[in-house]
């Protein structure tokens, strides 16, 4: 066996009852980088404390903002963040690590470009290979700089300082472009926009206002006028549909499973691996409880279906279940019949090629996944059976360790995970979550 190989073994029992999950990355970030922006101190609860979101902290923290959050008994973090407000953010003596995370990084961007300061911005192996001219082209037509000229990859030193607004048609439908735009904005005079190709996700538009920040949105537009400084505000952080859907697309799998997860985000922009299972035949649903600020909040219910099919799932509806399209393929690989999930590109430039590693993975179950263009197929196999002894790679990602973990933890042979801990990432306890519902 390879080193850093963990052992991941079938459920004892069937998953049945009710749990929740961490609290949303994407909200948990802007949580941290919005309150580092605001005037004065601001309340956040329910913050997601893994490694993406201890990127933000670090960031903020060498940026000039005071964050002291502390450890919950449920495991998120709360307290409060005193923001560097309008004096704006003091010049750190390093580079900035953003770790793993993009989101950390490119919302940084749009955070940086409007201060006369100049803030290298560098992260991990797989950081350091992601494409950032998507956000360094908009914010130069803004006005800023990124220095070395024409680098595509971290690390680069942004160069800040007097923007202009900007009406910006994306090539593509990228929250993380959408909101660094839009942060940069707020500084600019006038009213800045981010037109995009397909709705992605909007907590930007709908977190801002809580900082006192007006936004106007459209389904795939984004707008705000500047200049407006964000005031100190509250956050509650609903936990994560993108980590729930792991615990769901395994009840869908695990013969006679039955689970509820609470107090998940039920934002529509993030629960379209809902739809897709539906639309799979699978037994999910959906139940509104509340709202914590403008972003929904509810219960996910999903139970074993043992004759899903296959679907098709349109481009615009991809960016809705971006992350959880690795996933969304292993439940696809046990349907009768051909998933297609067309135009994703996008998974080429994420923690690792998340395209290449499902149909490698797919192909280790002897499942045949293959690309037309940009389009993934999958030729699902009711009755799947797993060969013993498997070793997956989960390259460092942590969406790939917890999906091939799936296939031994809803199967009836172990399977082995390599670099499994990259669960840390966005969801560090999954795997102790998980086997409570199976006791
Ligand atoms: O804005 C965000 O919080 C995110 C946007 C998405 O990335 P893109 O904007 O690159 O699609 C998503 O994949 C990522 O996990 C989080
Ligand atoms: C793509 C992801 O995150 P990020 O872009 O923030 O690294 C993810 O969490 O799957």
């Amino acid at each position: 066996m390879s080193d850093n190989v963990t052992v991941i073994k079938p459920l004892e029992n069937p998953m049945h009852g009710s749990t929740r999950v961490p609290g949303d990355k994407s909200i948990s970030h802007r949580a941290v980088l919005f309150s580092a922006m605001a005037e004065g101190t601001s309340r956040v609860s329910g913050v997601l404390d893994s490694a993406d979101v201890r990127s933000s902290i670090g960031a903020v923290r060498a940026l000039g903002a005071q964050v002291s959050l502390e450890k919950q008994a449920d495991g998120s973090l709360a307290g409060g963040i005193t923001g560097w407000g309008a004096a704006g953010p003091s010049q750190p003596a390093e580079p900035v690590d953003c770790g793993n995370s993009g989101t950390t990084v490119r919302l940084l961007m749009g955070i940086l470009a409007p201060w006369d300061i100049q803030v290298t911005l560098t992260g991990d192996s797989s950081l350091c290979k992601r494409p950032m001219r998507r956000i360094t082209a908009p914010l130069m037509k803004m006005g800023a700089r990124f220095l070395p000229e024409g680098r595509e990859t971290l690390p680069i030193t942004v160069h800040g300082g007097g923007l202009r607004p900007l009406t910006y048609d994306a090539p593509m439908a990228s929250a993380q472009l959408k909101t660094a735009v839009l942060l940069a904005g707020m500084y600019a005079s006038g009213t800045t926009t981010v037109n995009e190709p397909a709705p992605s996700r909007n907590h930007t538009e709908l977190m801002l206002p809580e900082y006192g920040v007006a936004t106007t949105a459209g389904a795939c537009t984004a707008s705000v006028t500047g200049p407006a400084q964000p005031q100190a505000g509250e956050v509650l952080v609903p936990g994560d549909p993108s980590s729930a859907a792991f615990l769901a697309c395994a009840a869908v799998l695990r013969p006679e499973s039955s689970i509820q997860i609470e107090d998940v985000s039920l934002n529509t922009a993030r629960i379209g691996f809902v739809r897709t299972l539906e639309r799979m035949g699978a037994q999910v649903s959906v139940a509104h409880t509340g709202a914590a600020g403008k972003e929904p909040y509810g219960i996910i219910e999903a139970c074993h279906t043992p004759d899903l099919r296959g679907c098709e799932v349109p481009a615009d509806k991809i960016a809705g279940i971006i992350d959880e399209i690795p996933v969304l393929a292993l439940v696809a690989a046990h349907a009768h019949g051909i998933t297609v999930f067309r135009q994703v590109g996008e998974l080429r430039v994420k923690e690792t090629d998340r395209l290449a590693a499902i149909m490698d993975g797919l192909a280790k179950l002897g499942v045949d996944a293959w690309c037309e263009g940009d389009d993934l197929y999958i030729e699902g196999q009711p009755g799947l059976q797993v060969p013993e002894g498997l070793e997956f790679d989960s390259l460092g990602d942590h969406r790939l360790a917890m999906t091939w973990s799936l296939v031994g933890l809803t199967g009836k042979v172990p399977v082995n995970i390599k670099d499994f801990e990259a669960v840390r990432v966005s969801y560090p306890g999954f795997l102790d979550d998980i086997e409570r519902l199976a006791r």
